[in-house]
């Protein structure tokens, strides 16, 4: 449906389409620098919104999201194998639990701002770099379903999680540890100050590198797309958090954003859920439907070729036929039809084994290939039997052929695991008149000449004319 609408659509309407997408997409993802840009512009005096209560919420309620969207991650990537999701849900788990410890610390703003502050750039930088470390693995093959059931590695990591909350604490109660009170609500511990700096330049410089990343590879696909929105929408919240003083409207401001593009992410994980459990080989429309088209022409080609000799098979060769008998009604195009049969093949099974017998027959295939034109049409349209058509072809020349496609296999033999193989073929030979009426009664007569060639003796070709100055004898067909 998709491709007929899109077959019957004028193409630059196509191209303005995607434009405006492009655009929609830019814009999506940089609407936050305006906010950011403004109030920095424009501060609103010196307004801080000092809400506790609001902070523990705002956490609580994110450190619950997060940890839904790194359970459903996890089930994609269990469903999926994908590592690019692996990583992608221990990103989501680091972060769920470290920016948990930012929200339990919120009192601590009060008297510890520096051990309040330091858990959200670590959260945010945990998770750049899980996803930097997904992104470093796209294209690799997926982990197998034992891989994907093994649950040491989340233990391992939930555990280092853990840990690095607990040096966390242990490092800032005692050299970040300061009063708010006593600082007058300004960050004045420099190391503090400076660490929370410094890890937000890290998460702004990882995300960066995640976002050139996608760009150079050129990463692209519906669910891809969002990832890379919502990367551009947490470097700015980054910025935003670099620009930010605790408490002030760009530190607020700051929060939101970060949740923003957090949210499209995890929209971009559900959607993944819901189809394939795969995030990253999630296709457009445009590229299932080259797909479908490329699966199709496999399946035809499937569907019309022999799997042993990689030759056309019986349909195939009739639908052949069928198109030769209408270009003889139309242009009186002559042709002929050859069937070959190997003499004895069931000899040559039982003696030197089933494997040599299908060598045997491959054998024969390129041998007679060679000896045919590009324009002739070889299938296997039986166990040891196969024909051949030859368009512009009239008896006497397709007796001519059929003599070097016997040749050919009589004059040298067959080797098969350093066995020799001697092998004949026996052909019968057909021209097509009007008389035949379709391809069936021709390869009937075609099948009588080749009975006729076994019944004389085999490695022999038969025809229905007299052509007796050459190997092969004439039947009179009745
Ligand atoms: N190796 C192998 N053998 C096959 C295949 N298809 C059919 N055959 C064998 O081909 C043999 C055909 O035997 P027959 O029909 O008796 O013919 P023949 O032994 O060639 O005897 P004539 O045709 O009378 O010379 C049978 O033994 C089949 O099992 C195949 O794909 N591979």
């Amino acid at each position: 449906m998709t491709d007929d609408f899109n077959t019957n659509t004028p193409p630059a309407l196509i191209s303005l389409t995607k434009s405006y997408i492009c655009g929609l997409q830019f814009l999506f993802a940089f609407t936050p620098g305006i906010a950011i840009t403004y109030l920095y512009a424009f501060p609103p005096s010196d307004a801080q919104y000092m809400n506790f209560s609001l902070h523990h919420l705002a956490i609580g309620v994110s450190t619950l999201i997060s940890s839904f969207v790194t359970w459903v991650t996890w089930l994609c990537y269990r469903s999926s194998g994908e590592i690019f999701l692996r990583w992608l849900a221990f990103g989501f788990l680091g972060f769920s639990i470290i920016y948990a410890c930012h929200g339990l610390f919120t009192q601590l703003s009060n008297c510890n701002l520096g051990l309040f502050l330091i858990y959200g750039p670590v959260s945010r930088l945990v998770l750049a770099l899980c996803l930097l470390l997904g992104l470093l693995n796209y294209n690799r093959p997926a982990d197998s379903l034992q891989v994907t059931a093994q649950l040491k590695s989340w233990r391992t990591l939930f555990l280092l999680f853990i840990v690095l909350d607990l040096l966390i604490v242990l490092a800032f109660s005692r050299s970040g540890s300061f009063c708010l009170a006593e600082i007058g609500m300004t960050n004045s511990n420099e190391f503090a100050s400076k660490l929370r700096r410094g890890l937000e330049w890290g998460v702004v410089a990882t995300t960066l590198i995640n976002i050139f990343s996608m760009l150079a590879r050129r990463i692209r696909g519906p669910l891809m797309t969002l990832f890379m929105i919502s990367l551009v929408v947490f470097a700015q919240a980054s910025i935003s958090f670099l620009l930010a003083k605790p408490w002030n409207h760009q530190w607020w401001l700051a929060h939101a954003i970060f949740a923003s593009g957090f949210l499209l992410l995890s929209y971009g994980i559900m959607q993944a859920f819901l189809s394939s459990r795969s995030f990253a080989r999630v296709y457009s429309v445009e590229e299932l439907m080259a797909h479908l088209r490329d699966a199709n022409l496999e399946l035809v080609r499937l569907a019309n070729t022999d799997p042993l000799t990689n030759i056309a098979n019986r349909r195939s060769l009739m639908d052949s036929l069928a198109i030769a008998i209408d270009q003889y009604h139309r242009y009186a195009c002559r042709f002929s039809v050859l069937i070959l049969d190997l003499d004895h093949f069931k000899q040559i099974n039982d003696t030197y084994g089933h494997a040599a017998g299908d060598w045997v027959l491959q054998e024969t295939v390129s041998r007679s290939f060679a000896q045919l034109r590009s324009m002739d049409v070889l299938g296997r349209i039986g166990g040891e039997e196969f024909a051949v058509l030859l368009p512009h072809t009239g008896t006497e020349e397709a007796i001519h052929i059929a003599e070097r496609l016997r040749a050919t296999l009589a004059e040298t033999p067959i080797i098969f695991d350093g066995q020799t193989i001697p092998v004949t073929m026996s052909i019968g030979v057909a021209e097509y008149s009007s008389d035949h009426g379709n391809g069936e009664s021709l390869l009937r007569q075609a099948d009588f000449c080749l009975y006729e060639a076994k019944r004389r003796g085999r490695n022999r070709v038969e025809s229905d004319i007299d052509t007796s100055d050459s190997p092969t004898s004439s039947v009179a067909l009745t």
